[in-house]
């Protein structure tokens, strides 16, 4: 186990932390480390643990922006992002670590930064090597390494020089280090929580509930239903908090309403040491006036582990983010998918687990280059792409396309991401493009017809052969591969890129699988004609390249 827990345990107890240790111990998962295990069966509503708000570690809790100055802690831009916190962190750990420090508040939360992990598998410690497994998922273009250097140079470090008393020389290299600092970063990341301050927006809304704030949730060790219902949860999904701003990226000296108050970003002893799995949530973070409570919100039964949820993240983020991937068991119901005709992926889908919040994303670009070809002999090409997407991105509409996994437990959605179909279809020489315009919208068809399917099909495959690996088949294999070259890294790349190639067979499918039902309609339209003694378009086959989009409308009829 990492860190002193027992220490830790303690100083949470001594200072105003409450745990009921008949229902809640920590202990090791294999896989996950420390986590939390239900000592006996433990109700829904009931309150595991507690703490002020003053044990919160954060840039509103820690002494160091006023010991630093406030009016210089903002023109470093501490202030701003999460480089203040960043800095909070290092002093905390520097502090901790060295002995004879003479600033009283220093080390406050020594033993809780004690307790913390020193090492990390999240993809800010990958090398480039590690990273070209990746090669092809969304989450390669997440990372931020180069932000969050620059935020290192040139806020943190120009700041420290200023204030030897706060931070001594010879502390430097060991703990103000850029390493450090992405220790630090990653602490947060993968551990910390949005603490919003109690508003008195918030205290009103608690009293409409008729709650009795000092009284409801004073009970200690008592295995009584507590009511969570009348606190407010943590914000985001307890873990879910943005990822790191860099300081250069808010250049505008006034607050921006809108943006989100890194001081919110708090780390929270004892509830960071909760894991999460996809769809196990049962126990989740409240925060009230003066304390936040961890209150659990099924039954668990004794030996269970209790989960928080970090928010079912993708398998690319959460290994960005946590440094762990994680495999649930698809569930996919058969029969629904039988129907659908989707058999053998399907069964695929079900043999081996996956993380149904897999998605893959298709940059606007690809439509683009595909596309292209379409307009060499017609109009004026680059021009009128280029007009055509300026009119897309003016009515808001978005450069990255996301394919969602298909919920298996309904059966294989057919459905393709609407703002791709008609994506696609605005930027085909076939569009009337003055018709949008003089109308303001592109006309709604919920399926794509044959000319964009034929797009789509093409733009899915070059998607496809972005990835690393081989087919998902080859990748699955590797899976299953016990060599000692198949590091845990290795794997964890090949589950997030298997994730992301298993929703891209299955749209695949679906284009071919639309592609063929136009086709069925045609043909049965054509009978028709025929039959009626008609002689247009009877019975014509067409592949992807050659098909009338108006004529596939008619034969959906
Ligand atoms: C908030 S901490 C939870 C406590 C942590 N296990 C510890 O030992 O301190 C989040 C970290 O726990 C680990 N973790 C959480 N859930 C996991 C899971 N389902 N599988 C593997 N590791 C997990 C990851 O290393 C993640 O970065």
């Amino acid at each position: 186990m990492c860190g002193d827990i027992d220490a830790f345990m303690t100083w949470f107890q001594s200072n105003g932390g409450t745990v009921d240790l008949h229902a809640m111990g920590i202990t090791e998962f294999p896989g996950s480390g420390r986590g939390a295990v239900a000592l006996c069966d433990i109700p829904a509503d009931y309150t595991l643990f507690s703490l002020p708000r003053t044990l919160t570690l954060s840039t509103r809790t820690s002494s160091l922006p006023h010991l630093f100055g406030l009016n210089k802690w903002r023109a470093h831009k501490l202030h701003k992002g999460w480089v203040g916190l960043i800095l909070c962190l290092m002093w905390e750990d520097a502090c901790a670590h060295e002995q004879g420090n003479s600033i009283s508040e220093a080390g406050l939360w020594s033993p809780y930064i004690l307790s913390l992990p020193e090492t990390f598998d999240t993809l800010m410690f990958w090398s480039e090597h590690e990273l070209e497994e990746l090669r092809g998922t969304s989450v390669v273009d997440k990372i931020g390494r180069q932000d969050a250097e620059r935020a290192y140079h040139e806020s943190l470090v120009p700041a420290i020089e200023t204030a030897p008393s706060l931070f001594s020389p010879h502390h430097l290299p060991r703990w103000y280090s850029l390493e450090a600092y992405h220790r630090a970063g990653s602490r947060i990341l993968s551990r910390s929580f949005t603490v919003s301050r109690w508003t008195s927006q918030d205290a009103e809304e608690q009293n409409d509930d008729g709650n009795d704030e000092a009284g409801a949730h004073d009970s200690e060790g008592e295995l009584e239903a507590n009511e969570p219902d009348n606190a407010n949860t943590s914000f985001g999904s307890a873990m879910d908090v943005d990822e790191l701003t860099p300081a250069e990226d808010h250049e505008d000296e006034d607050e921006d309403e809108d943006e989100d108050d890194p001081s919110d970003i708090a780390m929270v002893p004892m509830a960071d040491l909760l894991n999460a799995r996809w769809g196990g949530e049962n126990a989740k973070l409240f925060h009230e006036p003066k304390i936040l409570r961890m209150v659990s919100t099924k039954s668990i039964k004794k030996g269970e582990q209790i989960f928080n949820t970090y928010g079912d993240l993708p398998n690319g983020d959460l290994l960005r983010r946590y440094g762990h991937v994680d495999l649930v068991p698809l569930n996919a119901d058969t029969n629904a998918a039988r129907t659908a005709g989707v058999d053998s992926h399907i069964n695929g889908a079900i043999a081996t687990p996956g993380n149904p919040s897999d998605v893959v994303e298709i940059k606007a670009n690809l439509v683009v280059e595909a596309v292209r070809a379409r307009w060499e002999t017609k109009g004026n090409g680059e021009r009128d792409i280029a007009e055509r997407i300026e009119w897309w991105l003016d009515e808001g509409g978005d450069d990255i396309f996301v394919i969602p996994h298909p919920n298996l437990q309904i059966g294989i959605s057919y459905e393709l991401p609407r703002e791709l179909i008609s994506f696609t279809r605005l930027l085909l020489p076939s569009t009337d493009f003055e018709s949008v315009l003089k109308k303001g919208k592109l006309s709604k068809s919920k399926q794509p017809d044959a000319e964009v399917l034929g797009v789509l099909e093409e733009v899915l495959r070059t998607r496809e052969a972005m990835y690393a690996g081989g087919t998902v088949e080859e990748d699955e294999q590797l899976l299953s591969s016990s060599s000692a070259s198949f590091t845990t890294r290795r794997r964890h790349a090949t589950v997030v890129r298997v994730g992301e190639k298993r929703v891209l067979r299955i749209a695949r499918d679906c284009v071919k699988l639309l592609f063929e039902a136009l086709q069925k309609n045609e043909n049965r339209a054509g009978k028709k004609d025929r039959q009626n003694g008609s002689s247009d378009g009877g019975g014509m086959k067409r592949g992807a390249g050659t098909a009338e989009p108006g004529r596939a409308k008619k034969a959906r009829q």
